[in-house]
């Protein structure tokens, strides 16, 4: 891999890497763009194949989040940090610690949280080290477990994609099917249960399922079959890039709307799925709950004015089909349009100089 050229064709900032061999932490901090603000991505620990593929991803997770946050209309910038390993076997305090410190080596640059794979638990330990970490337990005056906030944003959003397709919201009787019932999708599958909706769902991990079906009345099906079922809504919760050569051809759902990052494998994905009449809900801009909720921290947190923040989610994907409409291009384009238009509006009124530069996160 070309390092630098992969860092040129994005216009990516900064990646650090973390190395402690005391604790055994391999890290990777990805700062794609800061020009809104402070870089605000959550942490993902995983068994990486390769290194390659661990750079990858932190990668492409901070460029999400750049957009993410400009669509969503916060004042940050985009980031994301993947820590090398399996999370349930190679977490320890000093490894979060040790990574809590090259946090705070970076000043604020960079600001962590959540992601698959780390807990509250594990960021209270990063806060130990730093304050640039959000997402830590609420005795600490922090919004805790950003999941649920991720999957009532995800399910508005899924609500406002659905009026687009069938012209109504209402999710009741619909059948959608959700791929990967952790943190996030299990709420998601709480809402849409108390909806009316009838869920489909997989997962690998077979405790994750039995507590779909036994709390939601799902019914479960295997892990490649999920993307052929018969479906109104194809909710993709788990990791990325399943929008693919396999899986377009059999997608039966009109609406593909779920919580994952990175659910385009690649671009031109995309512009298949919106050329087949496809309802693609962007990711960055559906799953923007949990940044919203912890980005609220910055402010000191105030649950009802994050929610009500996490609400503009329905209008944001609303919007993103207006444009999609109006301009006829797919719907990520859409979305990529609107968040590019708002770091370059921004950008121009910020050109002016400021000594301590922005007053809005300084602590
Ligand atoms: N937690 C949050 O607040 C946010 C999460 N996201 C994204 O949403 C997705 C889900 O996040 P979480 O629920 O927090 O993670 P999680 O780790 O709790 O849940 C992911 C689930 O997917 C399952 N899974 C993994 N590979 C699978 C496969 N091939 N087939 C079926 N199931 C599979 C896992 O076993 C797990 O149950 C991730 O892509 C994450 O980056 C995005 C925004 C915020
Ligand atoms: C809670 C968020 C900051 C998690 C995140 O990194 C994301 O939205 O992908």
């Amino acid at each position: 891999m070309q390092i630098f050229d992969y860092l040129q064709r994005y216009d990516y900032e900064q990646l650090l890497f973390c190395q402690d061999e005391a604790s055994g932490l391999r890290a990777i901090i990805a700062i794609h763009d800061t020009t809104l603000g402070p870089a605000l991505g959550g942490t993902r620990m995983w068994t990486y194949q390769t290194e390659e593929d661990a750079i990858i991803d932190a990668l492409r997770l901070a460029r999400g989040m750049t957009y993410k946050a400009a669509a969503a209309g916060l004042n940050l910038g985009g980031g994301k940090a993947v820590i090398l390993g399996d999370p349930r076997k190679d977490k320890s305090e000093e490894m979060f610690r040790a990574f809590g410190r090259y946090i705070q080596g970076l000043n604020g640059r960079y600001i962590t949280a959540e992601d698959v794979g780390t807990t509250v638990a594990d960021m209270d330990m990063i806060h130990l080290e730093t304050n640039y970490v959000t997402g830590v337990s609420p005795a600490f005056g922090s919004s805790g477990n950003p999941s649920p906030v991720t999957a009532y944003g995800v399910y508005r959003g899924m609500k406002a994609a659905a009026k687009v397709a069938y012209g109504t919201d209402n999710l009741s009787g619909k059948v959608v099917a959700v791929q990967g019932v952790g943190n996030v999708a299990y709420n998601l599958c709480r809402h849409l249960h108390e909806e009316g909706a009838h869920l489909i769902v997989t997962d690998i991990n077979e405790e994750n399922v039995n507590r779909a079906v036994n709390d939601f009345g799902a019914k479960a099906v295997g892990v490649h079959e999920i993307f052929s079922v018969e479906c109104d809504i194809f909710a993709p919760c788990a990791l990325g890039a399943i929008i693919n050569d396999d899986t377009i051809p059999v997608i039966k759902a009109k609406v593909i709307a779920g919580a994952a990052n990175n659910q385009l494998k690649e671009e031109r994905h995309g512009d298949e799925i919106h050329q087949k009449g496809l309802i693609y809900a962007p990711d960055y801009v559906i799953n923007a709950g949990g940044l919203i909720n912890v980005a609220d921290e910055l402010h000191v947190y105030n649950r009802e004015r994050a929610m009500k923040k996490v609400e503009t989610i329905y209008d944001n994907i609303t919007k993103v089909f207006e444009i999609s409409a109006r301009d006829n291009i797919a719907s990520y384009k859409a979305a990529d349009r609107m968040a590019e238009e708002r770091i370059a509006r921004l950008a121009k009124s910020q050109s002016t100089f400021l000594r301590d530069g922005k007053s809005v996160y300084s602590k």
